[in-house]
């Protein structure tokens, strides 16, 4: 996640769609061997190699429409994944089953259902446990997987940047180390070359061996970050040095956040109907209707559940949000339950430090919503704004909105500006609200309003100030 800062003079149509066809280009090769760790042997980092999925789930709270909502979101997400999802189970119990996650009998329909549709893959819906892993495994005979699993899946498919990569890889590392024992046991049982039950003594000095790798792998990738770290707060100091005002876009994955950037500066971004599309931020500049200068940035979607090993992998990339002046809460008002998405994008943001910033609400993709849900949705959310990424609707207002949400420039002043300083006469317009300038022998005279920042980069130049 690399904090690309390009700000084009011009509109840059392409961007996007090459990073699409790069995707689509690499997906089969991806698919294939992107979890794969290169140093660890393959024995105990399977590769996700999904192809025909059956998803099961669990339903312990909420309604049968949560519950529904929630498979049709793992099913989404593993076709973002590059699988196709043959079915999908549900099963109602208080809580998932302590050894196989679904109950028993639940275990030997899936089963069934695995064998008549030729599937060779089951997703889980939850974090399962080593153990329930190992257990669905040997009794449904196909690879098994979990939630957790399938996003960090995506996360390594879509990274691109050389944080991104790093930090996803840590996140898989993290989540990879606790299964370790368990993955090399189901694998050595496969291979069936060690012995049999009972003979497990190169099997264990080999996983010694691994987890001492992996350890020394995410140290090594915790200190590349560290590094890759400074070079954002660099840049980011300096945007901040300059005082440009920030607004984050952010919002649940797929809501049409990287649509609304693209609308709102013409930016030309990757947008794509796949969860996760954007892994990397892209920052564009900006101007308000009188000419000053602020900054929108793109942000990684979230999703409910957002697995903790990628919340804290990806925190210095979520950390940019929590220092933004604004933040825009992109909603997709298409989605059956917009609310249960919202609430999900602030416990995150809550995570990032992020809830005390300003959230002005947006619900997007007004044009697929039909006008009784919308009434719905203005009285859930009776300060937000309506916007059509797609048909431009509500544009207009959303650029207004936000221009009014800005921190606002509120010293008035009057200077002399030398003729010599026209950094300065830039930084004015750019910064400050430029109300009226005049020409004189010794420099331009000014009046506007500022900021306090700038106010005092002015103070040796002020002849009036209220
Ligand atoms: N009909 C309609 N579709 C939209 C609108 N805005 C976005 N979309 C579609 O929704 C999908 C997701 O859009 P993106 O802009 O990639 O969404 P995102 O929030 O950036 O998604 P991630 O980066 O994956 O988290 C794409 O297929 C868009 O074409 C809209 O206003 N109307
Ligand atoms: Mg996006």
């Amino acid at each position: 996640m690399n904090s690309q800062e390009d700000f084009p003079s011009g509109h840059t149509p392409s961007t996007g769609e090459l990073d699409l066809e790069a995707r689509q280009a690499l997906r089969r090769v991806v698919g294939l061997a992107s979890t794969e760790l290169e140093d660890v042997t393959d024995a105990e980092y399977r590769r996700l190699r999904l192809e025909r999925v059956v998803l099961v789930g669990v339903w312990t709270e909420g309604t049968i429409d949560d519950a529904e909502n929630s498979l049709a979101e793992l099913a989404q997400l593993a076709e973002t994944a590059g699988s196709e999802v043959v079915d999908g189970l549900i099963q109602r119990r208080s809580k998932p089953d302590a050894g196989t996650f679904i109950g028993s009998g639940k275990v030997r329909e899936v089963k069934d259902t695995v064998e008549a549709l030729g599937a060779d893959t089951v997703i889980a819906d939850g974090e399962l446990s080593p153990g329930q892993l190992i257990a669905l495994e040997k009794a449904i005979n196909v690879k098994v997987i979990d939630r957790t699993a399938l996003i960090l899946d995506i996360f390594a498919q879509h990274a691109k940047s050389a944080e991104g990569k790093a930090q996803v890889e840590l996140a898989q590392l993290q989540y990879l180390l606790p299964r370790l024992r368990g993955w090399g046991d189901a694998m050595s049982r496969q291979g069936g070359s060690n012995g049999g039950v009972g003979l497990r003594g190169p099997g264990e000095t080999k996983l010694e061996t691994d987890r001492r790798r992996i350890r020394a792998k995410v140290a090594k990738l915790r200190r590349e970050l560290a590094k890759l770290t400074v070079t954002r707060e660099t840049k980011r100091d300096s945007r901040t040095r300059n005082r440009v005002p920030g607004v984050a876009i952010a919002g649940y994955t797929n809501a049409g956040k990287s649509s609304l950037l693209n609308a709102l500066t013409g930016a030309g971004i990757l947008v794509q109907d796949a969860l996760f599309a954007t892994l990397d931020t892209s920052t564009r500049r900006s101007r308000t209707a009188e000419g000053r200068e602020y900054t929108v940035t793109d942000t990684v979607g979230f999703v409910r559940h957002l697995p903790h090993q990628l919340v804290e992998a990806f925190r210095s990339t979520l950390e940019e949000v929590a220092e933004a002046d604004l933040i825009v809460h992109v909603i997709d008002g298409s989605h059956p339950d917009p609310l249960g998405q919202a609430e999900a994008v602030r416990e995150v943001l809550a995570e990032v430090g992020a809830e005390e910033i300003p959230e002005l609400v947006v619900v997007n993709k007004l044009d697929l919503v039909a006008p009784d849900d919308v009434l719905q949705l203005r009285s859930d959310w009776p300060d937000a704004v309506f916007v059509s990424a797609h048909s431009g609707e509500g544009i207009d207002k959303l650029r207004a909105a936000i221009e009014q949400a800005l921190p606002q420039p509120h010293t008035m002043l009057t200077v002399c500006i030398p003729y010599v300083r026209g950094d300065l006469v830039s930084r004015l317009r750019s910064r400050g609200e430029v109300l009226s300038t005049e020409h004189r022998g010794d420099g331009s005279v000014i009046t506007a309003r500022v900021d306090d920042a700038l106010a005092g980069e002015l103070r040796a130049f002020v002849l009036e100030k209220d």
